[in-house]
Formats: structure tokens, sequence, C-alpha cells
């Protein structure tokens, strides 16, 4: 299992302390979490931050968009070079051109499906895909209990995944912990995001740790 911890969980007053921190902890990315205050009732960071963050990052980007215009907010955040752009299929009129779009900025695309969204809302997509994330709380705040059914939904998406495209990997991000990192791993799933769990441990190595099985 690979690790990206959240740094919506970090002391935004020693970003650079904690961003460094994880990184030599062993996480495998960084999870940047970016919301409007419109498609998520929340506001977090901009293109200013992020580059901070990128500039004392030694492990790649991983940036989940909740926003509204994705295309407006994919152009702030490619010159950052993330390894993975992710955005929402619920706020997609046109998904498909929006993966080309990333692709063709040197940038990993990824599509992120809200607790409600069934996995076959992106079937015809998901051969152009190098990641789907599946969320596991609603999104918009850390430290929320993690919705179980994103379990079962999992395993389904694993199977497409597996007859569709092998390649692409299945993210899942919101109140993962030690309690449920197992039952991830059994039905597929190569990513796991970590905000709480990670920043709140007195230990970020052991916590990354037992996350990786
Ligand atoms: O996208 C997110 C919220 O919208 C965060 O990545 C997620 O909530 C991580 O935090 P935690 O592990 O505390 O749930
Ligand atoms: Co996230």
């Amino acid at each position: 299992m690979k690790v990206a911890p959240s740094i919506l969980s970090a002391d935004f007053g020693n970003l650079q302390r904690d961003v460094e921190a994880i990184c030599a902890a062993g996480c495998d990315y960084v999870h940047v979490d970016v919301m409007d205050g419109h498609f998520v009732p929340n506001l977090t960071i901009g293109p200013v931050v992020v580059s901070a963050i990128a500039a004392c990052a030694t492990k790649p980007l991983d940036i989940h968009l909740m926003v509204e215009n994705n295309t407006f907010f994919v152009d702030l955040f490619a010159p950052l070079k993330p390894e993975y752009i992710s955005f929402h299929i619920e706020e997609e009129k046109h998904p498909h051109r929006l993966i080309q779009k990333i692709r063709s900025l040197g940038i990993k695309p990824a599509i992120v499906l809200n607790p409600h969204t069934p996995p076959e809302a992106i079937e015809y997509l998901l051969a152009d895909l190098d990641m789907v994330l599946l969320m596991s709380v609603n999104p918009g705040f850390g430290g929320q209990s993690f919705i179980e059914s994103v379990v079962p939904k999992a395993k389904k998406l694993s199977a497409m995944r597996d007859e569709i495209n092998p390649k692409c990997l299945i993210e899942v991000d919101g109140g993962v912990s030690d309690k449920n990192v197992k039952l991830l791993k059994e039905v597929g799933v190569d990513i796991v995001v970590a905000g709480s769990y990670v920043f709140n441990h007195e230990n970020k190595k052991t916590a990354i740790e037992s996350l990786k099985i």
C-alpha cells in the first residue's frame, strides 16, 4: 500500500516543518486538498501556498481538486508539476477533454468519486486514467468518519480496472487509519490518503508504516 498524507491536517503555521516531516517519515506522495468554497463548504489553499509546499517536498504532489471550475485550477497548478491532478466527476461536464488536457501538460490524470457516485460513472473513462480516487468521507473536511460502503465499491472498481486498464491505480481518501487499511488492501486499493491519522499520531513514521501493509 502506498501512503499519501493529507497536508489539510498539518500545522499551517509550521507547514515547511510538517511537509519535510512526512517526506522524511517515508510517505509516497504529499496529498494537497484544494477547496474553493463553492463545490465544498470549505476554502483551503491556492498556488502561492502549494508552490511553497512543492519547494520543500521531496515526494511528488497528489493534488485533489474540490472546485467548480476545474480547468481554471488545472492551469493554475500545472506549472508546479504535480504527479497527479484529480478532479471530481460530479463537477465536470467534459471529463474526457479534461483528462486529455491534464495528460498533455505532462501530469497523470485522476478522477474522484463522491461517496454516492457509482464506479460505472467512469467506466468509459477508465482506459484513459492513471488513477481513480474514491472518497470515503464527504469532501470538505478532515477528521471525519470512514464511510464503510467504499469497501464494496472499491472491490467493484477493482474488477472493472483489472478488465479495462490494469495500470490504473485506486486511491481511497477520508477517515483512513490502521483500523481499516487492511480491508482496503484486500479489495485492491493501491494508495490511501490519511490526514488526521498521520498528523495526530505521536510518531508520523510509525503511523505511515502502519498503513504500508
Ligand atoms: O479530501 C479530503 C477531505 O475532503 C482529505 O484528503 C481527507 O479528509 C483526509 O483527511 P482525514 O484522513 O482526516 O479524513
Ligand atoms: Co483529499
